[in-house]
C-alpha cells in the first residue's frame, strides 16, 4: 500500500498530470470507460444493491457523464489564471491567481451509490492535475471490483490507483501522508478520518449523513409534494445520504399525506412492491436489523412489511410520532418515513434548530416567502424548495454538508476548487527602478524592499 502511493507521488512528481491536455485526455478516457463498460458497471451495482439497470442508469451513470461533459467543456477556463487586483504598490506588476493541484489525494467512497460517490470526486481531482488513490467502499464489492477492474485499462496506472479493502486496508491507508482527502460515510468514522488527516494537517472534505428534514406546509400542492417525496424517499430503498429523513407538518394533514403516499407507491411500484424491479433491498443484514428496530412501538400508517431472507423492507410511514422515539436519534437510512406533527412553520423551524445541522431540508409551499424565511432562519447543506433531492444534481451547486453533517463541497467548479491550490502570484516589474548614481555616498540601499522604492518614485 505504502508503495503504491509512494507510486502515485512519483508520478505526481514527474508532472504529467498538469499539462491541460493531459487532464482533458483523462477525462475522456473515463467517459469512454463509462461508455464502452455500461454493461459492466450497471450489473455490478445492480449485484451491489438489487438495482434495475434503467435505476443504475438513471441514478449512477447519467450524472457522471453529464459531470464530465461538464467538466470537459469548462476546464480550460477554470484552469487559465484569474488577474488580481492591484495596488498602488504594485501597479506596474503582474497579479493573479493560479489553480494549481494539490499533490496525491485520497478518495473514500459509501457504498449506497457506489459508482458515483467514487468517480464523481475523482472528476473533480483529475481536473484539478492530481494524482488519486481511489479506496471504493467494500461493502458494495461487486462495484468495488469493477471500478478496480476498469480504472487501469483507462486511465493512468500510476496516477490514479484503486485499493481495494475494508477498516484495516483504510486504517493502513490513513496512516500514509495525503495531500487532500475526500471522505463519503458515516459521521463517526469521519472524525476518524479527521484524526489521521490532522496529524499530517491533511485539509479534508467530509461528505457525511444526518437527518434531513421536510416540512409540507399546509398551503402546497399536497398531491406533487407526496409524489416527490415517496420518490426520493423510497428510491434506494431510502439509502441516500439526502432522502427527506422525516416529515413535519401540522397534525391534521398527516392521513391525506398517507392516502397519496400510498397511491404514488401503488403507482410507482404496482400492487406488490416486493416483486417490483424498481424496488432495491436494504444492502445487507446488519443494516436490516439496524432499520426493523427503529420501528419498535411506532405507530404504522402504511407498510411495515419485511422479509430478512430478502433484506425486503416495504415503503413505510409511521404517524404521530414523538420526537425522543429511537427513530428519531439516528439517521435511518431506510425506507421508513416519521411523520412528526408540528403546530406551523415556527415550530418546525424550532425543531430543525434544535437537532444537529442537516445535509438537506426540503420545504414544500405555494408561499415563496415562506420558503425563503425557512431557509433564512435554519441551516443546512443544502435546500430543495417544493421538490426533494434534486440540488445535487446541479453541477453549479456546492454539494456538502455543514456541522455535523460534513465539511467542504464538491461538485463541478466545486470539485475544481476542493482539490485545487488557490496560489497567489505576484511578479514584480524590473522597471522604473531607481539606482541611485552615487550609492556609495548615500550608503547601502535595500534593493530588495522594492515597496520602498515604489513609494519613492
Ligand atoms: N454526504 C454525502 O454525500 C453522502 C453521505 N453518506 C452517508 O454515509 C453513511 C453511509 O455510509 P457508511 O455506511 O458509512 O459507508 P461505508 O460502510 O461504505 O463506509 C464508508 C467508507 O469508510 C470506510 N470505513 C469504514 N469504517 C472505517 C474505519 N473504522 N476506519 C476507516 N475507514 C473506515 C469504508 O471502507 C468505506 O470506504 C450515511 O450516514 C450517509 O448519509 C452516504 C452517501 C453520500
Ligand atoms: C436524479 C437522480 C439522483 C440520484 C441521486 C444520487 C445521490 C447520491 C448521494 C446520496 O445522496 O447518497
Amino acid at each position: 500500500m505504502d508503495c503504491k502511493v509512494q507510486r502515485a507521488r512519483a508520478a505526481f512528481r514527474s508532472g504529467r498530470s498538469r499539462p491541460l491536455q493531459f487532464r482533458l485526455q483523462q477525462l475522456e478516457a473515463l467517459r469512454r470507460m463509462v461508455q464502452e463498460r455500461e454493461r459492466d458497471i450497471l450489473e455490478a451495482i445492480g449485484a451491489d444493491l438489487c438495482k434495475s439497470e434503467f435505476n443504475a442508469y438513471g441514478q449512477e451513470v447519467i450524472s457522471i457523464l453529464g459531470e464530465i461533459d461538464h467538466v470537459l467543456e469548462k476546464l480550460p477556463k477554470w484552469v487559465t489564471p484569474k488577474p488580481a487586483e492591484k495596488n498602488l504598490l504594485t501597479m506596474l506588476d503582474e497579479a493573479y491567481i493560479h489553480s494549481e493541484p494539490l499533490g496525491v489525494v485520497l478518495i473514500i467512497g459509501a457504498w449506497n451509490y457506489p459508482f458515483v460517490l467514487t468517480i464523481q470526486p475523482l472528476i473533480g481531482a483529475i481536473a484539478a492535475g492530481n494524482a488519486v488513490i481511489i479506496k471504493p467502499s467494500e461493502v458494495s464489492e461487486n462495484t468495488a471490483k469493477i471500478v478496480s477492474k476498469l480504472l487501469p485499462q483507462y486511465l493512468d496506472q500510476d496516477l490514479y490507483v484503486v485499493i481495494n479493502g475494508g477498516v484495516k486496508e483504510t486504517t493502513e491507508l490513513l496512516r500514509q501522508r495525503f495531500d487532500h482527502i475526500l471522505y463519503t460515510g458515516n459521521t463517526a468514522v469521519g472524525k476518524i478520518v479527521m484524526e489521521a488527516a490532522a496529524k499530517h494537517l491533511t485539509p479534508v472534505t467530509l461528505e457525511l449523513g444526518g437527518k434531513s428534514p421536510c416540512y409540507v406546509d399546509k398551503d402546497c400542492d399536497l398531491d406533487i409534494a407526496c409524489r416527490r417525496i415517496t420518490w426520493g424517499k423510497y428510491m434506494n430503498c431510502g439509502q441516500t445520504c439526502i432522502a427527506p429523513d422525516y416529515i413535519l407538518c401540522e397534525p391534521s394533514l398527516q392521513s391525506q399525506i398517507v392516502q397519496k403516499i400510498k397511491e404514488t407507491v401503488k403507482e410507482f411500484y404496482g400492487e406488490n412492491v416486493k416483486e417490483s424491479p424498481d424496488y432495491e433491498r436494504i444492502i445487507n443484514l446488519h443494516h436490516f436489523k439496524r432499520i426493523i428496530n427503529l420501528l419498535e412501538g411506532q405507530k404504522i400508517a402504511y407498510g411495515g412489511e419485511t422479509d430478512e431472507a430478502t433484506c425486503y423492507i416495504a415503503p413505510t410511514v409511521l404517524t404521530d410520532v414523538d420526537p425522543e422515539a429511537k427513530v428519531m436519534q439516528e439517521e435511518i437510512f431506510g425506507p421508513i418515513l416519521p411523520i412528526v406533527p408540528v403546530k406551523n412553520a415556527d415550530e418546525a423551524i424550532k425543531f430543525i434548530n434544535d437537532h444537529e445541522k442537516p445535509l438537506a431540508f426540503y420545504i414544500f409551499s405555494r408561499n415563496n416567502k415562506l420558503i425563503k424565511r425557512m431557509i433564512d432562519e435554519t441551516s443546512s447543506g443544502g435546500v430543495t424548495g417544493n421538490d426533494v433531492i434534486m440540488h445535487f444534481t446541479l453541477s453549479s451547486l456546492p454539494f456538502g454538508g455543514v456541522g455535523s453533517s460534513g465539511i467542504g463541497a464538491y461538485h463541478g467548479k466545486h470539485s475544481f476548487d476542493t482539490f485545487s491550490h488557490q496560489r497567489s502570484c505576484l511578479l514584480k516589474s524590473l522597471k522604473r527602478e531607481e539606482i541611485p548614481s552615487c550609492a556609495e555616498e548615500k550608503g547601502p540601499v535595500d534593493f530588495s524592499s522594492s515597496s520602498q522604492t515604489a513609494l519613492v518614485q
